[in-house]
């Protein structure tokens, strides 16, 4: 397996790009004006209402996803949250357009177009896997480390995460009942594809195998997923590259075994922060190599020892990092091993890094160059100094 250079991974157009950036000009508030949707005047707030309750958009057009009006709502400006749906739909549609061209848009009703035919015709096993429901899921410290109030919610996450490397974390997550129904359904979904021929997308241009669980109904349970659950471990442990700003998400499962994908190259996420999660089955190999974060601009360049590290998939255990933390998978030398992911993005980090300077503070390069600058300067200083006082000596009329 190459580690010569990792691969921006999902800059392909297989499937739908992150939701369009949508940090609208604010008053000094942050909180925008909210004035009427005038084109001159189109105003969001930068901090989402956390309260409100969105609408629901599913009956809409096809000319954005739902999901994306349910989410943009909290950001509307206060004397737009309780104006009529009809009304408000408009005004997000119109700063919609804006910020995506008519290529985007068609390529994107053109995918929506694709997901709304498998879900008509494809029959879930499980109804209940599209439904996100906590207490099947996930095991009981993962439910409870969540339970706990506002208050407390961060240190009872931190008590179930292990961190075996540097932004790396692991934690036991899901059921074996939950993930055996996963790996029927996503059997029977393969199934009904081969019986009826149906061309469907891989999760990415790495993978001949696997499934997009987004495509065949359970975006709306995978998002819940991230906006209840990913987006809090996010808040606390990947401030730097979004935290809780999440807002749109890729959700796949991969397969690997000696018939079908049997490793995945050095690569690096489309996302700022991916779970993933081994859903089993009896499998040997497929162990995770890291091997640090990097920024567009540092992306080859070489490891560090201390960047080394190996993470074994055990059934039901979740592994989380940042999307630019260089990974792959070795061979599954036998069996079958199949991981949930979940790229989770942020509109508003994507946003913010274009106008970032060189240096981010989440590359382990950066973070290397800057020290490497500070140091020269205080040697530098150190030799300035140093050498002033040895003239001074020999200018001392003494
Ligand atoms: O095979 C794995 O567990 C890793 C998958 C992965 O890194 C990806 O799909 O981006
Ligand atoms: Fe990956």
């Amino acid at each position: 397996m190459s580690l010569d250079k990792a691969v921006e991974r999902g800059k392909d157009t297989s499937f739908p790009p992150m939701s369009t950036a949508l940090v609208a000009e604010t008053n000094g508030n942050g909180n925008g004006t909210g004035s009427a949707p005038s084109n001159a005047s189109y105003r969001l707030r930068l901090n989402p209402n956390q309260d409100h309750k969105a609408e629901n958009y599913d009956d809409l057009g096809l000319e954005f996803t739902p999901l994306l009006f349910s989410s943009l709502e909290r950001y509307l400006p206060p004397n737009l949250l309780n104006v009529s749906r009809d009304a408000k739909y408009k005004y997000m549609r119109d700063i919609l357009r804006r910020y995506s061209t008519e290529g985007e848009r068609t390529r994107d009703q053109k995918h929506r177009e694709y997901r709304q035919k498998i879900i008509s015709n494809y029959q879930p096993l499980y109804r209940e896997l599209y439904t996100l429901n906590p207490s099947t899921f996930f095991v009981q410290s993962f439910s409870k480390a969540f339970s706990a109030n506002d208050k407390n919610r961060d240190e009872s996450i931190r008590s179930i995460m292990s961190e075996p490397a540097p932004g790396i974390y692991t934690f036991d997550m899901l059921q074996p009942r939950f993930c055996d129904m996963l790996l029927n359904e996503v059997e029977n979904f393969e199934k009904w594809v081969h019986e009826t021929k149906f061309r469907i997308m891989r999760p990415n241009t790495m993978n001949k195998y696997g499934a997009v669980l987004d495509d065949f109904g359970m975006e709306s349970m995978l998002e819940k997923l991230m906006e209840d659950f990913i987006r809090h471990i996010s808040k606390i442990f990947f401030l730097d590259v979004g935290g809780y700003s999440l807002d749109s998400h890729h959700g796949f499962v991969v397969e690997y075994g000696m018939d079908r994908d049997v490793e995945l190259g050095f690569h690096v996420d489309d996302s700022e922060v991916t779970l993933n999660v081994c859903l089993g089955k009896h499998f040997t190999g497929g162990e995770l190599f890291f091997r640090g974060v990097r920024c567009e601009k540092h992306v080859n360049t070489e490891t560090h020892p201390e960047e080394i590290y190996d993470h074994a998939h055990l059934p039901g255990r979740a592994i989380i990092h940042r999307g630019r933390h260089r990974h792959g998978a070795r061979a599954t030398t036998s069996g079958h091993r199949l991981n949930l992911l979940l790229w989770c993005r942020s509109s508003v980090f994507r946003e913010l890094k274009k106008h970032q300077k060189e240096f981010v503070n989440w590359c382990g390069e950066c973070k290397r160059e800057k020290q490497a600058r500070l140091q020269q300067s205080v040697t530098a200083k150190k030799m300035e100094l140093l050498v002033g006082q040895t003239d001074g000596a020999a200018f001392n009329p003494r």
